[in-house]
């Protein structure tokens, strides 16, 4: 089926077309965003008791939080953005022989949510999905082969996130009083996945009346997500819009649905949207962590008792995103 890409879109002038304008109570226009408020930033350098501390606090309140000194080089971030960057620029024809095809379960690949009826509503934004570990489950064959070096800097690029997400995961634990490898062991060990997902948002020419990502939490444990330097990310704190500022280099942290699960709600997992720009393209790289589809997720049994009943039930990776791409209660 031919799928008409945003960036196409982009490229005729114009007006936005009307499936993608949002209905009045959730365009970017309407809401009152909050600028001035800082997100919480952490460096990795501090004391690891500190660190504890803030990393819990931080995905408790806000479910949100900015890494910085985490020991990924800035060249390697510019060059996963660089490869990012030129896969989006090749001709149409070449892209599209990468195309996904969601209905029929190949979530891997070049992406465009489409509309499934006349009064629904799509978001600004044409995507590039794939698995990145474990290497048993990465299906190279679709990684770009263009730009060449995207293959080698994506999986330099899968180390460091390996070992951010360790990084993370053991503070997560001792947060919660548990042992470091707790919530690992719980999200499959090593054989817990992560998918790049490459976000591109073209210039759009009523960003007011569109959105590039509708509010979501993230179904995954955590997401990190690098973006370009164009502003758009925005979080959802206390019932207002918090507009997340560039800081070059920093890693964006969200606590997703399974952390929140896990925890039994101490850890809450951020709503967040995106909007768009009307001059500049915005891109960003989201790497979700997420545990295999047959590892059943509940409350740690260790953070539940008479006083703290379960707040949510038990279930396999693989039901939860079932009813939540089906939007049926979990
Ligand atoms: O582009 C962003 O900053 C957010 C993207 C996002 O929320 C997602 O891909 O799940
Ligand atoms: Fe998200």
């Amino acid at each position: 089926m031919k799928v008409t890409r945003v960036q196409a879109l982009a490229n005729e002038q114009g007006k936005l077309p009307t499936q993608f304008i949002r209905p009045a109570h959730e365009r970017p226009g309407n809401s009152e965003v909050i600028e001035g408020v800082q997100v919480p930033v952490i460096s990795l350098s501090q004391p690891h008791d500190v660190l504890v501390k803030e990393v819990s606090r931080a995905s408790s309140e806000w479910g949100f939080f900015l890494f910085t000194d985490h020991g990924i080089s800035s060249s390697l971030i510019q060059r996963l953005q660089e490869v990012g960057q030129q896969f989006f620029g090749l001709p149409q024809e070449e892209k599209e022989s990468y195309a996904n095809d969601p209905s029929s379960g190949k979530f891997e690949g070049y992406g465009t949510k489409m509309t499934k009826n006349q009064d629904e509503t799509v978001e600004w934004i044409d995507y590039f999905f794939h698995i990145m570990s474990p290497p048993s489950k990465a299906n190279y064959d679709m990684w770009p082969k263009n730009p060449p070096p995207y293959r080698e800097v994506t999986e330099e690029y899968n180390k460091e996130m390996l070992r951010v997400t360790d990084e993370v995961l053991k503070l997560l634990s001792e947060g919660l009083g548990l042992e470091e490898k707790a919530l690992k062991s719980c999200l499959g060990g090593e054989e817990i996945e992560l998918e790049m997902k490459i976000n591109m948002y073209p210039p759009c020419p009523q960003p007011e009346l569109a959105l590039g990502v509708e509010p979501h939490t993230d179904m995954s444990a955590l997401t990190i997500l690098v973006p370009n330097e164009v502003p758009g990310l925005q979080v959802r704190k206390d019932g207002n819009w918090i507009a997340v500022k560039y800081l070059p280099n920093a890693l964006f942290v969200n606590i997703g649905d399974q952390i929140e699960v896990l925890s039994n709600g101490k850890y809450k997992a951020v709503l967040h949207r995106s909007v768009v720009n009307k001059e500049r393209m915005r891109m960003s790289w989201a790497v979700f962590i997420a545990p295999p589809h047959d590892v059943s997720i509940g409350p740690l049994p260790e953070l539940v008792d008479d006083q703290n009943p379960a707040k949510y039930s038990t279930k396999t990776f693989a039901e939860y995103r079932y009813r939540k791409f089906n939007k049926l209660p979990q």
